[in-house]
Protein backbone atom coordinates (compact mmCIF):
# COMPACT_ATOMS: atom_id res chain seq x y z
CA UNK A 1 0.00 0.00 0.00
CA UNK A 2 1.60 3.41 -1.26
CA UNK A 3 1.50 6.44 1.87
CA UNK A 4 -0.98 7.86 -0.09
CA UNK A 5 -3.47 5.51 0.18
CA UNK A 6 -3.18 4.94 3.56
CA UNK A 7 -3.46 8.72 4.59
CA UNK A 8 -6.71 8.52 2.30
CA UNK A 9 -8.00 5.22 4.14
CA UNK A 10 -7.96 7.48 7.38
CA UNK A 11 -9.57 9.83 6.03
CA UNK A 12 -12.39 8.07 4.24
CA UNK A 13 -13.17 6.27 7.28
CA UNK A 14 -13.10 9.39 9.91
CA UNK A 15 -15.71 10.48 7.40
CA UNK A 16 -17.39 7.19 8.26
CA UNK A 17 -16.87 5.11 5.14
CA UNK A 18 -16.54 1.66 6.17
CA UNK A 19 -13.31 0.31 4.33
CA UNK A 20 -12.64 -3.45 5.65
CA UNK A 21 -10.61 -2.70 8.62
CA UNK A 22 -10.90 -3.84 11.14
CA UNK A 23 -13.50 -1.61 14.61
CA UNK A 24 -11.05 -2.30 16.76
CA UNK A 25 -8.74 -0.65 14.38
CA UNK A 26 -10.93 2.48 13.05
CA UNK A 27 -12.08 3.02 16.71
CA UNK A 28 -8.39 3.51 17.62
CA UNK A 29 -7.63 5.96 14.48
CA UNK A 30 -10.21 7.75 15.74
CA UNK A 31 -9.11 8.27 19.11
CA UNK A 32 -5.32 9.44 17.29
CA UNK A 33 -7.29 12.51 15.14
CA UNK A 34 -10.01 13.24 18.09
CA UNK A 35 -8.65 12.85 21.13
CA UNK A 36 -4.84 12.29 20.63
CA UNK A 37 -4.56 15.08 18.17
CA UNK A 38 -2.07 13.21 16.08
CA UNK A 39 -0.77 13.61 12.29
CA UNK A 40 -0.44 10.14 10.37
CA UNK A 41 1.75 11.55 7.57
CA UNK A 42 4.32 12.68 10.69
CA UNK A 43 7.01 10.16 10.49
CA UNK A 44 8.35 10.77 14.18
CA UNK A 45 10.57 8.40 15.59
CA UNK A 46 9.38 5.81 18.00
CA UNK A 47 9.65 7.45 21.64
CA UNK A 48 12.45 6.23 23.91
CA UNK A 49 12.87 6.81 27.62
CA UNK A 50 15.66 8.90 29.66
CA UNK A 51 18.29 6.05 31.43
CA UNK A 52 16.70 7.32 34.13
CA UNK A 53 13.14 6.91 33.34
CA UNK A 54 13.62 3.42 32.16
CA UNK A 55 15.47 2.27 35.14
CA UNK A 56 12.51 3.10 37.32
CA UNK A 57 10.19 1.28 34.84
CA UNK A 58 11.92 -1.90 34.77
CA UNK A 59 12.85 -1.81 38.59
CA UNK A 60 8.99 -0.98 39.23
CA UNK A 61 8.31 -4.53 36.72
CA UNK A 62 10.91 -6.60 38.00
CA UNK A 63 8.44 -8.92 39.81
CA UNK A 64 6.53 -9.59 36.91
CA UNK A 65 9.64 -9.54 34.67
CA UNK A 66 10.56 -12.74 36.96
CA UNK A 67 6.64 -14.27 36.51
CA UNK A 68 6.46 -13.59 33.08
CA UNK A 69 10.18 -14.72 32.18
CA UNK A 70 9.66 -18.69 31.39
CA UNK A 71 6.23 -17.63 29.87
CA UNK A 72 8.56 -15.48 27.31
CA UNK A 73 11.37 -18.01 26.90
CA UNK A 74 9.33 -20.62 25.78
CA UNK A 75 6.86 -18.27 23.56
CA UNK A 76 10.33 -17.27 22.55
CA UNK A 77 11.42 -21.10 21.51
CA UNK A 78 8.54 -21.38 19.69
CA UNK A 79 8.76 -18.49 17.27
CA UNK A 80 12.71 -19.21 17.22
CA UNK A 81 13.95 -18.16 13.79
CA UNK A 82 11.06 -16.42 12.15
CA UNK A 83 12.59 -12.87 13.03
CA UNK A 84 10.07 -12.31 15.62
CA UNK A 85 10.71 -9.79 18.56
CA UNK A 86 9.17 -10.37 21.85
CA UNK A 87 8.59 -7.29 24.03
CA UNK A 88 7.32 -7.05 28.09
CA UNK A 89 5.74 -3.88 28.10
CA UNK A 90 4.53 -2.26 31.64
CA UNK A 91 0.62 -1.10 32.13
CA UNK A 92 2.36 2.42 31.27
CA UNK A 93 3.35 1.18 27.38
CA UNK A 94 7.28 1.07 28.29
CA UNK A 95 8.95 -1.83 27.05
CA UNK A 96 10.42 -3.52 30.16
CA UNK A 97 11.95 -6.85 28.72
CA UNK A 98 12.96 -8.20 25.23
CA UNK A 99 13.85 -11.42 23.34
CA UNK A 100 15.27 -11.05 19.87
CA UNK A 101 17.85 -12.13 17.61
CA UNK A 102 20.45 -9.56 18.60
CA UNK A 103 22.53 -9.41 15.19
CA UNK A 104 19.16 -6.99 13.69
CA UNK A 105 19.62 -4.34 16.73
CA UNK A 106 20.23 -1.32 14.85
CA UNK A 107 16.97 -2.01 12.94
CA UNK A 108 15.24 -2.99 15.74
CA UNK A 109 16.06 0.18 17.82
CA UNK A 110 15.63 2.35 14.95
CA UNK A 111 11.76 0.66 14.44
CA UNK A 112 11.33 1.09 18.65
CA UNK A 113 11.28 -2.52 18.89
CA UNK A 114 13.31 -2.91 22.47
CA UNK A 115 13.48 -2.00 25.63
CA UNK A 116 13.09 1.45 26.86
CA UNK A 117 10.34 2.60 24.06
CA UNK A 118 7.00 3.65 25.03
CA UNK A 119 4.17 2.47 22.75
CA UNK A 120 1.17 4.06 23.92
CA UNK A 121 -1.48 5.27 21.39
CA UNK A 122 -0.74 8.77 22.52
CA UNK A 123 2.43 9.10 21.59
CA UNK A 124 2.46 6.10 18.75
CA UNK A 125 -0.56 6.35 17.39
CA UNK A 126 -2.53 2.97 16.82
CA UNK A 127 -0.10 0.22 17.44
CA UNK A 128 -0.15 -3.17 19.22
CA UNK A 129 0.94 -2.17 22.77
CA UNK A 130 -1.02 0.86 22.52
CA UNK A 131 -3.71 -0.50 21.68
CA UNK A 132 -3.58 -3.36 23.72
CA UNK A 133 -3.40 -1.42 26.74
CA UNK A 134 -6.27 0.91 25.75
CA UNK A 135 -9.46 -1.83 24.58
CA UNK A 136 -7.79 -4.77 26.87
CA UNK A 137 -7.99 -7.06 24.61
CA UNK A 138 -5.73 -9.22 22.05
CA UNK A 139 -5.02 -7.36 19.66
CA UNK A 140 -2.98 -7.67 16.19
CA UNK A 141 -1.77 -4.02 14.35
CA UNK A 142 -0.48 -5.40 11.64
CA UNK A 143 1.29 -2.93 8.56
CA UNK A 144 -1.30 -0.44 7.22
CA UNK A 145 -3.80 -0.84 10.40
CA UNK A 146 -0.75 1.34 12.02
CA UNK A 147 -1.85 4.48 12.17
CA UNK A 148 1.59 6.34 11.72
CA UNK A 149 3.44 6.36 8.27
CA UNK A 150 6.31 5.68 10.74
CA UNK A 151 5.46 2.30 11.74
CA UNK A 152 2.99 0.62 8.51
CA UNK A 153 5.79 -1.64 7.88
CA UNK A 154 5.42 -3.58 11.02
CA UNK A 155 3.13 -6.42 12.22
CA UNK A 156 2.40 -6.34 15.96
CA UNK A 157 0.44 -8.93 18.38
CA UNK A 158 -0.36 -8.00 21.75
CA UNK A 159 -2.19 -9.63 24.68
CA UNK A 160 -2.84 -8.19 28.14
CA UNK A 161 -1.69 -9.82 31.61
CA UNK A 162 -3.66 -8.97 34.18
CA UNK A 163 -2.68 -9.68 37.84
CA UNK A 164 -4.50 -11.88 40.24
CA UNK A 165 -7.24 -9.02 41.47
CA UNK A 166 -7.58 -8.76 37.41
CA UNK A 167 -6.26 -5.23 37.16
CA UNK A 168 -3.99 -4.97 33.39
CA UNK A 169 -0.58 -5.73 34.78
CA UNK A 170 1.47 -5.64 31.48
CA UNK A 171 1.18 -6.35 27.63
CA UNK A 172 3.04 -9.46 25.69
CA UNK A 173 3.71 -8.21 22.02
CA UNK A 174 5.39 -10.15 19.38
CA UNK A 175 6.19 -8.33 16.31
CA UNK A 176 7.97 -8.44 12.85
CA UNK A 177 9.75 -5.68 11.10
CA UNK A 178 8.50 -6.66 7.98
CA UNK A 179 6.41 -9.89 7.05
CA UNK A 180 3.83 -12.04 5.04
CA UNK A 181 1.19 -9.26 3.62
CA UNK A 182 -2.02 -10.59 4.46
CA UNK A 183 -3.23 -10.16 8.31
CA UNK A 184 -3.86 -14.00 8.28
CA UNK A 185 -0.40 -14.90 8.61
CA UNK A 186 -0.23 -13.55 11.93
CA UNK A 187 -3.30 -15.53 13.50
CA UNK A 188 -0.74 -18.36 14.76
CA UNK A 189 1.13 -15.53 16.42
CA UNK A 190 -2.03 -14.29 18.21
CA UNK A 191 -2.66 -18.10 19.39
CA UNK A 192 0.81 -18.61 20.77
CA UNK A 193 0.66 -14.71 22.81
CA UNK A 194 -2.71 -15.74 24.74
CA UNK A 195 -1.94 -18.91 25.33
CA UNK A 196 1.76 -17.51 26.69
CA UNK A 197 -0.62 -14.74 29.02
CA UNK A 198 -2.44 -17.20 30.12
CA UNK A 199 0.37 -19.34 31.65
CA UNK A 200 2.00 -16.15 32.85
CA UNK A 201 -1.23 -15.39 34.75
CA UNK A 202 -1.38 -19.26 35.86
CA UNK A 203 2.34 -19.24 36.99
CA UNK A 204 1.48 -15.77 38.53
CA UNK A 205 -1.82 -16.92 40.45
CA UNK A 206 0.14 -20.05 41.85
CA UNK A 207 2.84 -18.49 43.09
CA UNK A 208 1.09 -15.65 44.74
CA UNK A 209 -1.65 -17.76 46.45
CA UNK A 210 0.26 -20.76 47.81
CA UNK A 211 -2.03 -20.61 50.67
CA UNK A 212 -5.29 -20.63 49.08
CA UNK A 213 -7.46 -23.13 47.65
CA UNK A 214 -6.97 -23.11 43.43
CA UNK A 215 -9.33 -24.57 41.21
CA UNK A 216 -8.44 -24.16 37.71
CA UNK A 217 -11.20 -24.80 35.14
CA UNK A 218 -11.61 -25.70 30.97
CA UNK A 219 -14.63 -26.26 29.10
CA UNK A 220 -13.14 -29.49 28.01
CA UNK A 221 -11.75 -32.14 30.31
CA UNK A 222 -7.87 -32.87 27.55
CA UNK A 223 -5.13 -31.03 28.99
CA UNK A 224 -6.93 -29.99 32.48
CA UNK A 225 -4.21 -30.49 34.57
CA UNK A 226 -1.25 -29.85 32.92
CA UNK A 227 -2.71 -26.59 30.52
CA UNK A 228 -5.98 -25.39 32.05
CA UNK A 229 -7.91 -22.65 30.68
CA UNK A 230 -8.64 -20.48 33.50
CA UNK A 231 -8.28 -20.55 37.44
CA UNK A 232 -9.71 -18.73 41.05
CA UNK A 233 -7.77 -18.97 43.97
CA UNK A 234 -10.26 -19.05 47.56
CA UNK A 235 -9.99 -18.48 51.02
CA UNK A 236 -11.15 -21.06 53.52
CA UNK A 237 -14.62 -19.45 53.09
CA UNK A 238 -14.80 -19.75 49.58
CA UNK A 239 -15.17 -16.41 48.33
CA UNK A 240 -12.72 -15.88 45.36
CA UNK A 241 -9.87 -13.70 46.11
CA UNK A 242 -7.74 -13.91 43.09
CA UNK A 243 -7.91 -15.10 39.62
CA UNK A 244 -6.94 -15.26 36.20
CA UNK A 245 -8.40 -13.28 33.41
CA UNK A 246 -9.71 -16.75 31.46
CA UNK A 247 -11.81 -17.21 34.80
CA UNK A 248 -13.78 -13.71 34.16
CA UNK A 249 -14.57 -15.08 30.11
CA UNK A 250 -15.50 -18.23 31.68
CA UNK A 251 -17.38 -17.94 34.38
CA UNK A 252 -18.92 -14.73 33.49
CA UNK A 253 -18.85 -14.36 30.17
CA UNK A 254 -21.34 -11.66 29.45
CA UNK A 255 -18.79 -9.67 31.76
CA UNK A 256 -21.68 -8.48 34.31
CA UNK A 257 -20.52 -10.27 37.20
CA UNK A 258 -17.25 -9.38 39.48
CA UNK A 259 -15.30 -12.40 40.19
CA UNK A 260 -13.43 -10.70 42.92
CA UNK A 261 -14.63 -11.01 46.44
CA UNK A 262 -17.82 -13.28 45.25
CA UNK A 263 -18.34 -16.60 46.66
CA UNK A 264 -17.83 -19.83 44.88
CA UNK A 265 -21.59 -20.84 45.13
CA UNK A 266 -22.31 -17.57 42.66
CA UNK A 267 -21.06 -19.26 39.97
CA UNK A 268 -21.34 -22.86 40.44
CA UNK A 269 -22.98 -25.25 41.92
CA UNK A 270 -20.69 -26.23 44.81
CA UNK A 271 -19.24 -25.31 47.97
CA UNK A 272 -15.36 -24.91 49.41
CA UNK A 273 -16.09 -28.26 50.94
CA UNK A 274 -16.44 -30.17 47.92
CA UNK A 275 -12.90 -29.17 46.45
CA UNK A 276 -11.07 -32.17 47.92
CA UNK A 277 -13.47 -34.10 45.18
CA UNK A 278 -11.63 -32.40 42.48
CA UNK A 279 -8.34 -33.42 43.04
CA UNK A 280 -6.01 -35.36 41.50
CA UNK A 281 -6.87 -38.71 41.86
CA UNK A 282 -10.32 -38.76 40.03
CA UNK A 283 -10.00 -38.87 36.39
CA UNK A 284 -10.82 -35.71 34.96
CA UNK A 285 -13.96 -36.51 32.55
CA UNK A 286 -15.36 -37.17 36.02
CA UNK A 287 -14.64 -33.32 37.59
CA UNK A 288 -17.58 -31.93 36.36
CA UNK A 289 -17.98 -28.61 37.37
CA UNK A 290 -21.97 -27.41 37.37
CA UNK A 291 -22.57 -23.94 37.00
CA UNK A 292 -25.58 -21.61 38.42
CA UNK A 293 -26.75 -20.88 34.38
CA UNK A 294 -26.66 -24.42 33.74
CA UNK A 295 -23.34 -24.87 31.90
CA UNK A 296 -20.54 -27.00 32.70
CA UNK A 297 -16.97 -27.18 33.15
CA UNK A 298 -14.33 -29.35 34.15
CA UNK A 299 -12.03 -29.02 37.46
CA UNK A 300 -9.15 -29.22 38.80
CA UNK A 301 -8.88 -28.15 42.60
CA UNK A 302 -5.73 -27.92 44.29
CA UNK A 303 -5.25 -27.49 48.17
CA UNK A 304 -3.20 -25.18 49.93
CA UNK A 305 0.19 -25.55 50.15
CA UNK A 306 0.57 -24.84 53.81
CA UNK A 307 -1.03 -27.18 55.97
CA UNK A 308 0.56 -29.83 53.68
CA UNK A 309 4.03 -28.40 54.32
CA UNK A 310 3.87 -28.12 58.25
CA UNK A 311 2.94 -31.24 58.59
CA UNK A 312 5.35 -32.77 56.22
CA UNK A 313 7.87 -30.66 58.40
CA UNK A 314 6.00 -32.07 61.58
CA UNK A 315 6.97 -35.50 59.81
CA UNK A 316 10.38 -34.86 59.13
CA UNK A 317 10.93 -33.78 63.06
CA UNK A 318 9.50 -36.71 64.50
CA UNK A 319 11.82 -38.82 62.30
CA UNK A 320 15.05 -36.48 63.54
CA UNK A 321 16.79 -38.43 66.30
CA UNK A 322 16.89 -37.32 70.09
CA UNK A 323 18.13 -33.66 70.12
CA UNK A 324 17.84 -32.71 67.31
CA UNK A 325 14.33 -33.33 66.89
CA UNK A 326 14.08 -30.45 69.30
CA UNK A 327 16.48 -27.94 68.49
CA UNK A 328 14.04 -26.10 65.49
CA UNK A 329 10.72 -24.75 65.39
CA UNK A 330 8.89 -24.44 62.06
CA UNK A 331 11.71 -23.22 59.63
CA UNK A 332 12.13 -25.62 56.41
CA UNK A 333 15.91 -24.48 56.14
CA UNK A 334 16.58 -25.53 59.34
CA UNK A 335 14.72 -28.69 59.09
CA UNK A 336 17.21 -29.78 55.96
CA UNK A 337 20.19 -28.76 57.79
CA UNK A 338 19.05 -31.08 60.60
CA UNK A 339 17.91 -33.92 58.02
CA UNK A 340 21.74 -33.70 56.79
CA UNK A 341 23.01 -33.59 60.62
CA UNK A 342 21.37 -37.16 61.32
CA UNK A 343 22.37 -38.58 58.26
CA UNK A 344 25.94 -37.15 59.18
CA UNK A 345 26.10 -38.23 63.12
CA UNK A 346 26.74 -42.01 62.44
CA UNK A 347 29.68 -41.24 60.33
CA UNK A 348 33.27 -40.31 61.02
CA UNK A 349 33.12 -37.41 58.46
CA UNK A 350 34.76 -34.63 60.38
CA UNK A 351 32.14 -31.82 60.14
CA UNK A 352 32.08 -27.90 59.85
CA UNK A 353 28.83 -25.49 61.88
CA UNK A 354 29.47 -22.19 60.69
CA UNK A 355 27.53 -19.33 61.97
CA UNK A 356 27.77 -15.87 63.87
CA UNK A 357 28.12 -15.91 67.25
CA UNK A 358 25.60 -17.73 69.66
CA UNK A 359 23.79 -19.41 66.73
CA UNK A 360 23.94 -22.37 68.78
CA UNK A 361 26.78 -23.74 67.11
CA UNK A 362 28.06 -25.56 70.54
CA UNK A 363 24.31 -26.88 71.00
CA UNK A 364 24.04 -28.58 67.59
CA UNK A 365 27.37 -30.24 67.96
CA UNK A 366 26.25 -31.97 71.15
CA UNK A 367 22.97 -33.17 69.80
CA UNK A 368 24.61 -34.53 66.90
CA UNK A 369 26.88 -36.27 69.39
CA UNK A 370 23.70 -37.40 71.46
CA UNK A 371 22.40 -38.98 68.04
CA UNK A 372 25.30 -41.43 67.49
CA UNK A 373 24.52 -44.39 69.52
CA UNK A 374 28.24 -45.97 69.51
CA UNK A 375 29.33 -42.09 71.41
CA UNK A 376 31.67 -42.31 74.14
CA UNK A 377 32.46 -38.97 75.89
CA UNK A 378 31.84 -35.50 74.40
CA UNK A 379 34.70 -33.05 74.96
CA UNK A 380 34.17 -29.18 74.18
CA UNK A 381 37.74 -27.07 73.76
CA UNK A 382 37.93 -22.99 73.18
CA UNK A 383 40.61 -23.09 70.39
CA UNK A 384 41.10 -19.12 71.43
CA UNK A 385 42.59 -20.27 74.87
CA UNK A 386 44.82 -23.53 73.15
CA UNK A 387 48.01 -23.53 73.30
CA UNK A 388 49.09 -27.20 73.02
CA UNK A 389 46.33 -29.54 72.66
CA UNK A 390 47.45 -32.70 74.05
CA UNK A 391 47.06 -32.23 77.90
CA UNK A 392 43.44 -30.91 77.33
CA UNK A 393 41.81 -34.10 75.80
CA UNK A 394 40.32 -36.65 78.09
CA UNK A 395 41.32 -40.34 77.34
CA UNK A 396 37.78 -41.32 76.78
CA UNK A 397 36.73 -38.61 74.67
CA UNK A 398 35.14 -39.97 71.53
CA UNK A 399 33.92 -36.56 70.07
CA UNK A 400 36.53 -33.35 69.78
CA UNK A 401 34.40 -30.18 69.75
CA UNK A 402 36.80 -27.51 68.85
CA UNK A 403 34.95 -24.26 69.32
CA UNK A 404 36.04 -21.03 67.56
CA UNK A 405 39.08 -22.92 64.94
CA UNK A 406 39.82 -19.34 62.94
CA UNK A 407 41.01 -18.35 66.49
CA UNK A 408 43.47 -21.19 66.39
CA UNK A 409 47.19 -19.96 66.58
CA UNK A 410 49.89 -21.34 64.54
CA UNK A 411 51.66 -23.33 67.43
CA UNK A 412 48.19 -24.91 68.54
CA UNK A 413 47.37 -26.22 65.01
CA UNK A 414 50.67 -28.06 65.55
CA UNK A 415 49.63 -29.29 68.58
CA UNK A 416 46.14 -30.11 67.52
CA UNK A 417 47.58 -31.65 64.06
CA UNK A 418 49.95 -33.97 66.23
CA UNK A 419 47.26 -34.95 68.25
CA UNK A 420 44.52 -35.64 65.56
CA UNK A 421 47.16 -38.16 63.86
CA UNK A 422 47.71 -40.11 67.71
CA UNK A 423 43.85 -40.26 67.97
CA UNK A 424 42.31 -41.03 64.60
CA UNK A 425 39.15 -42.99 65.80
CA UNK A 426 38.36 -39.54 67.38
CA UNK A 427 35.32 -37.68 65.44
CA UNK A 428 35.91 -33.64 64.88
CA UNK A 429 33.37 -31.89 65.52
CA UNK A 430 34.82 -27.99 65.28
CA UNK A 431 32.93 -24.47 64.81
CA UNK A 432 33.78 -21.40 63.50
CA UNK A 433 32.31 -17.65 63.47
CA UNK A 434 33.60 -16.91 59.84
CA UNK A 435 32.81 -17.81 56.41
CA UNK A 436 34.20 -21.39 55.95
CA UNK A 437 35.71 -19.87 53.05
CA UNK A 438 37.59 -18.03 55.24
CA UNK A 439 39.50 -19.86 56.94
CA UNK A 440 41.92 -20.62 54.18
CA UNK A 441 43.54 -17.93 55.26
CA UNK A 442 44.00 -18.99 58.76
CA UNK A 443 44.71 -22.50 58.86
CA UNK A 444 47.57 -25.45 57.44
CA UNK A 445 46.41 -26.88 54.45
CA UNK A 446 46.61 -30.17 56.05
CA UNK A 447 44.58 -29.68 59.42
CA UNK A 448 41.84 -27.97 57.26
CA UNK A 449 41.02 -31.29 55.20
CA UNK A 450 41.32 -33.15 58.72
CA UNK A 451 39.08 -31.07 60.19
CA UNK A 452 36.46 -29.72 57.64
CA UNK A 453 34.50 -33.17 55.71
CA UNK A 454 31.26 -31.33 55.70
CA UNK A 455 29.33 -28.06 56.70
CA UNK A 456 26.43 -26.97 58.45
CA UNK A 457 25.60 -23.58 58.88
CA UNK A 458 23.49 -22.28 61.28
CA UNK A 459 21.45 -19.01 60.49
CA UNK A 460 21.79 -15.93 62.61
CA UNK A 461 18.42 -15.79 64.50
CA UNK A 462 17.03 -12.56 62.27
CA UNK A 463 16.70 -14.84 59.42
CA UNK A 464 15.13 -18.08 61.28
CA UNK A 465 11.42 -18.40 60.37
CA UNK A 466 11.14 -19.93 63.66
CA UNK A 467 12.16 -17.07 65.91
CA UNK A 468 8.83 -16.77 67.94
CA UNK A 469 8.87 -20.93 68.35
CA UNK A 470 12.50 -19.65 69.51
CA UNK A 471 11.49 -17.12 72.19
CA UNK A 472 9.17 -19.04 73.70
CA UNK A 473 11.48 -22.10 74.21
CA UNK A 474 13.77 -19.69 75.42
CA UNK A 475 11.15 -17.96 77.65
CA UNK A 476 9.85 -20.83 79.11
CA UNK A 477 13.34 -22.23 79.94
CA UNK A 478 14.50 -19.10 81.95
CA UNK A 479 11.36 -18.56 83.82
CA UNK A 480 9.66 -21.10 86.33
CA UNK A 481 6.32 -19.95 86.01
CA UNK A 482 4.54 -19.49 82.90
CA UNK A 483 4.94 -15.97 82.74
CA UNK A 484 3.59 -14.69 79.15
CA UNK A 485 4.74 -12.18 76.78
CA UNK A 486 2.20 -9.13 75.52
CA UNK A 487 2.35 -8.63 71.92
CA UNK A 488 4.24 -5.02 72.17
CA UNK A 489 6.61 -7.11 74.06
CA UNK A 490 7.24 -9.70 71.36
CA UNK A 491 7.07 -7.44 68.14
CA UNK A 492 9.88 -5.50 70.28
CA UNK A 493 11.88 -9.34 70.68
CA UNK A 494 11.15 -10.05 66.70
CA UNK A 495 12.47 -6.53 65.89
CA UNK A 496 16.24 -6.21 66.68
CA UNK A 497 19.23 -7.77 64.94
CA UNK A 498 20.15 -9.58 67.58
CA UNK A 499 23.80 -9.60 66.99
CA UNK A 500 24.52 -11.97 69.86
CA UNK A 501 21.61 -14.69 68.79
CA UNK A 502 20.64 -17.03 70.89
CA UNK A 503 22.95 -15.96 74.01
CA UNK A 504 21.95 -12.53 73.79
CA UNK A 505 17.84 -13.44 73.76
CA UNK A 506 18.74 -15.29 76.81
CA UNK A 507 20.56 -12.88 78.05
CA UNK A 508 17.34 -10.11 77.36
CA UNK A 509 15.19 -12.71 78.91
CA UNK A 510 16.65 -13.85 81.69
CA UNK A 511 16.70 -9.86 82.74
CA UNK A 512 13.09 -9.30 81.92
CA UNK A 513 11.92 -12.35 83.72
CA UNK A 514 13.74 -11.03 86.30
CA UNK A 515 12.59 -7.57 86.31
CA UNK A 516 8.85 -8.20 85.45
CA UNK A 517 6.98 -7.96 88.39
CA UNK A 518 3.42 -9.61 87.32
CA UNK A 519 3.09 -12.27 85.02
CA UNK A 520 3.13 -10.67 81.66
CA UNK A 521 6.34 -9.27 79.96
CA UNK A 522 5.75 -5.87 78.29
CA UNK A 523 7.45 -4.03 76.30
CA UNK A 524 8.82 -1.71 79.87
CA UNK A 525 10.42 -5.12 81.03
CA UNK A 526 12.73 -6.04 77.96
CA UNK A 527 15.95 -4.38 78.49
CA UNK A 528 17.91 -2.42 75.24
CA UNK A 529 19.74 -4.19 72.78
CA UNK A 530 23.22 -4.64 74.56
CA UNK A 531 24.92 -5.06 71.13
CA UNK A 532 24.20 -3.45 67.87
CA UNK A 533 25.18 -4.63 63.99
CA UNK A 534 26.78 -1.97 62.24
CA UNK A 535 24.05 -1.35 59.70
CA UNK A 536 25.96 -1.73 56.84
CA UNK A 537 26.50 -5.61 57.80
CA UNK A 538 22.84 -6.48 58.22
CA UNK A 539 21.45 -8.25 55.73
CA UNK A 540 24.98 -7.21 54.02
CA UNK A 541 25.43 -10.23 51.12
CA UNK A 542 22.37 -11.19 48.59
CA UNK A 543 22.54 -14.71 50.34
CA UNK A 544 21.60 -13.19 53.37
CA UNK A 545 19.15 -11.07 52.59
CA UNK A 546 17.29 -13.40 50.61
CA UNK A 547 17.20 -15.99 53.22
CA UNK A 548 15.91 -13.39 55.66
CA UNK A 549 13.13 -12.05 53.05
CA UNK A 550 11.93 -16.24 52.94
CA UNK A 551 11.65 -16.36 56.75
CA UNK A 552 9.78 -13.38 56.58
CA UNK A 553 8.15 -14.82 54.31
CA UNK A 554 8.58 -11.91 51.74
CA UNK A 555 7.16 -9.31 53.95
CA UNK A 556 9.44 -6.11 53.94
CA UNK A 557 7.95 -4.17 56.95
CA UNK A 558 9.06 -7.10 58.97
CA UNK A 559 12.38 -7.46 56.97
CA UNK A 560 13.29 -4.04 57.92
CA UNK A 561 11.50 -4.24 61.98
CA UNK A 562 14.29 -7.32 62.06
CA UNK A 563 17.51 -4.81 61.09
CA UNK A 564 16.36 -2.12 62.18
CA UNK A 565 16.24 -0.44 58.68
CA UNK A 566 13.56 1.37 56.81
CA UNK A 567 11.49 -0.35 54.42
CA UNK A 568 13.00 1.82 51.05
CA UNK A 569 16.31 0.30 52.09
CA UNK A 570 15.38 -3.08 52.26
CA UNK A 571 13.60 -2.28 48.64
CA UNK A 572 16.80 -0.42 47.44
CA UNK A 573 18.97 -3.46 48.42
CA UNK A 574 16.82 -6.18 46.71
CA UNK A 575 16.55 -3.99 43.30
CA UNK A 576 20.43 -3.68 43.70
CA UNK A 577 20.69 -7.75 44.16
CA UNK A 578 18.08 -8.56 42.00
CA UNK A 579 15.58 -9.86 44.60
CA UNK A 580 11.76 -10.10 43.61
CA UNK A 581 9.09 -11.99 45.94
CA UNK A 582 8.18 -15.30 44.33
CA UNK A 583 4.79 -14.16 43.81
N1 LIG B 1 18.31 -24.51 69.33
C1 LIG B 1 18.43 -23.88 70.48
N2 LIG B 1 17.37 -23.76 71.28
C2 LIG B 1 17.47 -23.12 72.45
N3 LIG B 1 18.60 -22.58 72.92
C3 LIG B 1 19.69 -22.69 72.19
C4 LIG B 1 19.67 -23.33 70.92
N4 LIG B 1 20.89 -23.28 70.39
C5 LIG B 1 21.66 -22.63 71.29
N5 LIG B 1 20.95 -22.29 72.36
C6 LIG B 1 21.47 -21.56 73.53
O1 LIG B 1 22.16 -20.43 73.04
C7 LIG B 1 23.37 -20.23 73.76
C8 LIG B 1 24.52 -20.19 72.77
O2 LIG B 1 24.64 -21.46 72.18
P1 LIG B 1 26.04 -22.06 71.72
O3 LIG B 1 27.06 -21.90 72.75
O4 LIG B 1 25.78 -23.42 71.20
O5 LIG B 1 26.35 -21.05 70.54
P2 LIG B 1 27.63 -20.99 69.62
O6 LIG B 1 27.17 -20.65 68.27
O7 LIG B 1 28.42 -22.24 69.76
O8 LIG B 1 28.40 -19.75 70.26
P3 LIG B 1 29.90 -19.18 69.95
O9 LIG B 1 29.94 -18.75 68.54
O10 LIG B 1 30.01 -18.03 70.84
O11 LIG B 1 30.83 -20.28 70.21
C9 LIG B 1 23.47 -21.36 74.72
O12 LIG B 1 23.09 -20.93 76.01
C10 LIG B 1 22.51 -22.41 74.21
O13 LIG B 1 21.94 -23.17 75.24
Amino acid sequence: MHDSDHLVEIDRVLNGVDTGRDSLVTASWQRCIESYGMDPSRREPAHILSQNEFREHREQAERLIATARSGLQSLFDQVAGQNYVLLLADDKGVCVDFFGDRSFEDDLRAAGLYTGYKWTEELAGTNGVGSCLVTQQPVTIHQGDHFSLAHTPLSCTAAPIFDTKGTLAAVLDVSLLRGPSPKSSQNLAMTLVTNSTRRVELANLMAATRRDWVLRFSVSPEFLEVDPEAAVALDGSGRIVGMTSGAQRLLSPEGGGKLIGSRLEDWLEMSVDDLPDFMRGRPSEQRILRMTDGRALYGHAIAPQTPGMVSMLRRRKAELPGALGSFAGPDASLHTLLAKSAQLASTNVPLLISGETGTGKEKLARAIYLADPRAGGFQSVRCGGLVDCEPFLDADARTLFLRGIEDLTPQSQTGLLSVLEKRPELRVIASCRCAPSALADVLRTDLLHRLVGATLALPPIRNRADLDWLIDRVLRRCSSDDILLSPLARAELKSRPWAGNIRELEHVLESAVALCEGTCLDIADIPPPALLLPSEQQAAGTAELEALLTACDWNMSEVARRLGLNRSTILRRMRKAGLAAPY
